[in-house]
């Protein structure tokens, strides 16, 4: 059975556009929203089924993608932002009247996306940001109440939108971020 993973993925997914050089994000505030300027394409766009990415109301899955930080500033309304959990690896600066997740950033250096800011793409009225291309925290959907038994449909649904779907991250970023570990540990020093 067919099941909704996100609104910008239900009905097949959107090609990213060649040459497309960012845009702008706005919060879901009716008066004076929040706006965020993203001056580059993003990439490794994925669904996130974890628990601390924001959702879109109905959504079970979060659609986030990365953008270096140097190309993300808030544009409008900053005053109305405030970090979710100052204690997570990803501080999520999020609208505190409509809960919108506006950027997420990284400040510790050492952390393997350190420079990288997480961002919702879907909160930009332009077209052509980089496609979702893979599913990340698939079962952790079930941490935040999906039920155990719909997760064939789920991981099936995923896979014919041609999102593969993994319970971490994608193969490529799970090297990456070992690859790090491997080469700021003390063992490889
Ligand atoms: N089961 C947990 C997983 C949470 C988690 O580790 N999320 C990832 C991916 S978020 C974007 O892809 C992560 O890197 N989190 C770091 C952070 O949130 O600071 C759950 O569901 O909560
Ligand atoms: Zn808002
Ligand atoms: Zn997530």
């Amino acid at each position: 059975m067919k099941v909704l993973i996100h609104p910008q993925v239900d009905n097949g997914i959107v090609a990213s556009l060649e040459g497309f050089s960012g845009g702008t994000l706005a919060c879901q505030c009716q008066h004076n929203p929040v706006e965020v300027s993203v001056t580059a394409q993003t990439a490794h766009n994925h669904v996130c089924g974890c628990s601390k990415c924001w959702k879109p109301d109905g959504a079970l899955f979060a659609q986030i993608a990365v953008v270096s930080r140097d190309n993300v500033q808030v544009a409008k309304n900053a005053d109305k932002l405030a970090i979710v959990d100052e204690s997570a690896a990803i501080q999520r600066h999020a609208c505190k009247e409509c809960g919108t997740h506006m950027y997420g950033r990284i400040e510790n250096t050492g952390h393997p996306f350190y420079g990288l800011d997480f961002v919702h793409t879907e909160l930009s009225s332009q077209q052509g940001w980089s496609q979702p291309e893979f599913a990340a925290f698939v079962s952790s959907i079930i941490e935040a109440g999906a039920a155990p038994e719909s997760m064939a449909d789920v991981r099936q649904t995923l896979k014919d939108l041609g999102l593969e779907p993994y319970d971490c991250l994608s193969p490529v970023l799970m090297d990456a971020i070992a690859a790090h570990i491997a080469t700021h540990s003390e063992k490889s020093a």
